[in-house]
């Protein structure tokens, strides 16, 4: 199929009330199928290749996959170095998205047949540096596309709220309706949800493609999108107690706990193409503004105070993001339903951080 490229060319005390605070909350309710679904017959585990896989959600899909298929099925790549604990946990190898050659080197030498695409400028990165997001999330798109259709492998590709605009009905936004996002990370998924349904129309590309909301996780850090504020204000919350948003306290937007966005790329991986009447979904969970979450954190942390500073360019930006998504079709084709409400979210947050806080004091 190479004639397809020529063609298409805080602190202690603070730490130990927090723990009291979210003893009573109880433990995480996540649980992960531990054995396949009666419907995925392969006799062979797919061998996975994460692209972009130190970011914030790349390292939890990668244990989660490699629980399900083996630690030697799931490779990690980015272009950055990685932490110790990564290198240790499986595969690493180092790919750069840009680098054709090289990604078709690793997909064959390594007998790839999944492809998970995380490799990406994120919105607020993305409106600093134009460019960079236009050759990382459309040129890098295209070298993914290229080789999964030359190769045959069943490529997962994340868009996202950010695919919508301020002409998208927002509350709900629905699968199909008008799509004019006004930022290149916007523009680069609207392009990526095209390309991968023409590829899977034109070439039978096993393309798969969910909107995510925005996504809250304890050990990995945001990488530069306009909900980040969603996540660095429990870790101000439990280290100094005090945090300044860069959003507006009214500004609602659609968000998911990390363990709810990564069951949901499994288990829409593992759908049968049969069942799947598209080929992007939209997955819903949650929706709050900062006022909520600042309210339902303070449960845990009373002492929490916040303070607001606009950042003109994410309040732009998510005042043109939807407040919900509307996400029937995927609750329908492929069985997704979210464990996580606001409050839930909250309590495993504060949690992980809070442990996460104890281990890091213990050792
Ligand atoms: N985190 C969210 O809230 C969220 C929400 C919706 C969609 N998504 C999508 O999910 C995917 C993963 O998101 P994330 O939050 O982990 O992103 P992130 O910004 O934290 O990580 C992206 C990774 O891509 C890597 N990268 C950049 N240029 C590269 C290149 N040339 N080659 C290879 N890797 C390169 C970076 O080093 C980084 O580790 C992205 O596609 C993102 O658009 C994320
Ligand atoms: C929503 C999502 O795509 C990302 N967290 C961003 O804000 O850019």
């Amino acid at each position: 199929m190479q004639c397809l490229r020529g063609a298409v060319k805080h602190a202690g005390s603070g730490v130990e009330r927090l723990t009291s605070a979210v003893r009573g909350f109880g433990s995480s309710s996540q649980h992960f199928r531990a054995s396949p679904p009666p419907w995925c017959t392969d006799a062979d585990p797919p061998k996975v290749l994460i692209t972009g896989g130190l970011g914030q959600l790349g390292v939890g899909l990668a244990k989660l996959l490699r629980r399900r298929f083996g630690k030697n099925n799931v490779i990690l790549s980015d272009i950055r170095k990685p932490p110790s604990h990564v290198d240790h946990n499986g595969p690493f190898i180092f790919s750069d998205i840009l680098d054709y050659k090289n990604l078709r080197e690793i997909v064959v030498n390594n007998n790839i047949s999944w492809l998970v695409h995380y490799s990406a400028v994120l919105s607020a990165v993305g409106e600093n540096n134009v460019a960079l997001a236009r050759e990382v999330n459309i040129t890098g798109l295209h070298n993914i596309l290229d080789i999964a259709t030359e190769h045959g492998l069943r490529l997962f590709v994340p868009s996202t709220i950010g695919a919508f605009g301020p002409s998208s009905p927002r509350d709900p936004a629905p699968e199909l309706c008008v799509q004019r996002p006004r930022t290149i990370y916007g523009v680069s998924k609207v392009h990526a949800e095209l390309m991968g349904e023409y590829y899977h129309h034109r070439y039978g590309l096993d393309f798969r493609c969910l909107r995510y909301p925005g996504i809250i996780s304890a050990d990995s850090q945001p990488g530069g999108g306009t909900t980040d504020y969603a996540v660095q204000i429990f870790h101000a919350a439990v280290k100094t107690g005090r945090f300044e948003c860069n959003l507006r306290g009214d500004t609602r937007l659609p968000m998911m706990y990390i363990d709810d966005c990564l069951r949901a790329t499994l288990e829409f991986l593992e759908a049968p193409a049969a069942s799947l009447l598209g080929r992007t979904y939209n997955i819903n969970a949650t929706s709050f503004t900062p006022r909520d979450l600042v309210r339902e954190i303070q449960k845990g942390l009373p002492d929490l105070e916040v303070t607001y500073n606009v950042d003109p360019i994410r309040q732009a930006i998510a005042d043109g993001w939807p407040m919900a998504l509307e996400d029937t079709a995927a609750r329908r084709d492929w069985g997704w339903k979210h464990e996580y409400g606001l409050s839930e979210l909250v309590r495993t947050m504060l949690t992980h951080i809070a442990t996460g806080n104890q281990l890091a004091q213990t050792y």
